[in-house]
């Protein structure tokens, strides 16, 4: 396979952008592939698959090539994926065949190199999950998969099968998430598809956080960090458009994305409300029903987002934490005596999910009730790592 060198060199710079600069991989890459319209489709997976796997294994690389240098960890990952460097493709590290042949010794190196992560995440993570720790960081070393939510407000997930397939586009259904289709390993939805408010792109293990709040026609529900919408149209959904979904974000843009989806969607129960310092006052006892899907690290996420671990820093996870309790002690006022709380990470820390519920309960005696804990790794799953927690309100 030969290499091309203008591609090459985009890639190291957006390389150099995300590993040395910490942006952020996704919007380099969508601002990069906007900025290249001639860029092919197998150009754009060229790219895509150097980034993302040359950030995931940066640590393992540099480990291969004995360089940290972004030049050289890039051409690791180019052996690697099977090409041939050519004259022009020169870089401070070891030649090819001891890149190659180093693959061999990385298993008797340490469990931070061999499953490329820092030294701080990998002590941390030891430290809280224990032996659970090393499969799902194998587990989140794996690449990502596209998941797609039928939107059963447009149509079934029959008629959606049929769809996708009429487009060439083959999927399949995932036992326990009802409405959840995969996509073939690698697939990517064509653009057309992927805006068509039929489907929504959300993995499995998001999938599975809505229905646990049993919504109802009828009920006023609060979704208290709804973002751009993932869970909020999951909530209009499940209630046929019946009870309605007060979305409410800090960020107005992404309220102004949750919008446009909950339009293209036809999810009209949708109401969405910035917050403000006062919102948990002017909307006290309103709700039956409140999901805090909570900001959080986004460790069950790293297949997605491989960079995180590199930009995360202990300072930044004491900041989460504390957002969180602080979510839990204020927005639960406005939720009814008797009404559903669920708390909701795509974290795999305790920290950040069941000790964070943990210290609520014992802060407030008597005033909550614990109906039930899911903790979704992505060893057990395949799936995103997240983690739930439903209480009742009783005062
Ligand atoms: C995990 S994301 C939500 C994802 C979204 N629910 C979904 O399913 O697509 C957390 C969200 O919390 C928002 N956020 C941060 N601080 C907040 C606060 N104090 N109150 C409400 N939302 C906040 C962030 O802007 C972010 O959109």
């Amino acid at each position: 396979m030969k290499l091309h060198r203008h591609l090459c060199a985009s890639t190291l710079e957006l390389a150099k952008s995300v590993l040395v600069n910490h942006r952020v991989l996704d919007h380099e890459l969508a601002t990069a592939f906007e900025e290249n319209p001639k860029w092919g489709k197998r150009d754009r997976s060229f790219v895509a698959e150097s980034l993302f796997e040359v950030t995931r294994w940066r640590r393992a690389h540099s480990f291969l090539v004995d360089s940290e240098e972004t030049q050289s960890l890039l051409c690791a990952q180019w052996i690697l994926m099977g090409y041939e460097l050519p004259e022009w493709c020169t870089y401070n590290g070891l030649p090819a065949e001891d890149i190659l042949a180093r693959q061999a010794l990385l298993a008797e190196q340490p469990r931070a190199v061999r499953q490329s992560i820092p030294d701080w995440l990998d002590q941390l993570g030891e430290k809280e999950l224990g032996e659970k720790w090393e499969p799902q960081l194998s587990a989140l070393n794996q690449k990502p998969s596209v998941f797609l939510r039928v939107n059963t407000l447009l149509s079934t997930v029959e008629d959606t099968l049929d769809w996708l397939s009429e487009h060439n586009v083959q999927a399949s259904r995932i036992e326990g998430h009802p409405h959840a289709l995969a996509l073939e390993p690698g697939k990517i939805l064509p653009k057309s598809l992927r805006l068509d408010g039929r489907i929504e792109i959300q993995d499995p293990s998001s999938q599975y956080i809505a229905p646990l709040l049993d919504p109802q026609p009828g009920q006023r529900i609060i979704d208290a960090c709804s973002g751009a919408g993932g869970k909020a149209l999951h909530l209009a959904a499940l209630s046929n458009n019946e009870a309605r979904v007060f979305a409410m974000d800090v960020d107005q843009k992404k309220l102004k994305q949750l919008q446009y989806r909950a339009k293209r969607a036809r999810a009209t129960a949708i109401s969405p409300k910035p917050i403000t310092e006062t919102i948990h006052v002017d909307f006290a006892d309103v709700a039956d029903a409140l999901l805090i899907d909570s900001p959080c690290s986004g460790l069950g996420t790293l297949k997605r987002q491989p960079d995180l671990k590199w930009r995360l820093k202990p300072s930044s996870l004491d900041r989460v934490r504390s957002i969180q309790a602080e979510l839990l002690e204020n927005y639960p006022q406005m939720l009814k005596s008797g009404g559903k709380l669920l708390y909701a990470t795509c974290s795999i820390l305790p920290s950040e999910n069941q000790d964070q519920i943990t210290k609520l309960m014992e802060k407030h005696p008597g005033k909550y009730r614990l109906l039930s804990q899911h903790n979704l790794l992505p060893s057990e799953t395949g799936h995103d790592g997240f983690h739930a927690s439903l209480l009742i309100k009783e005062a």
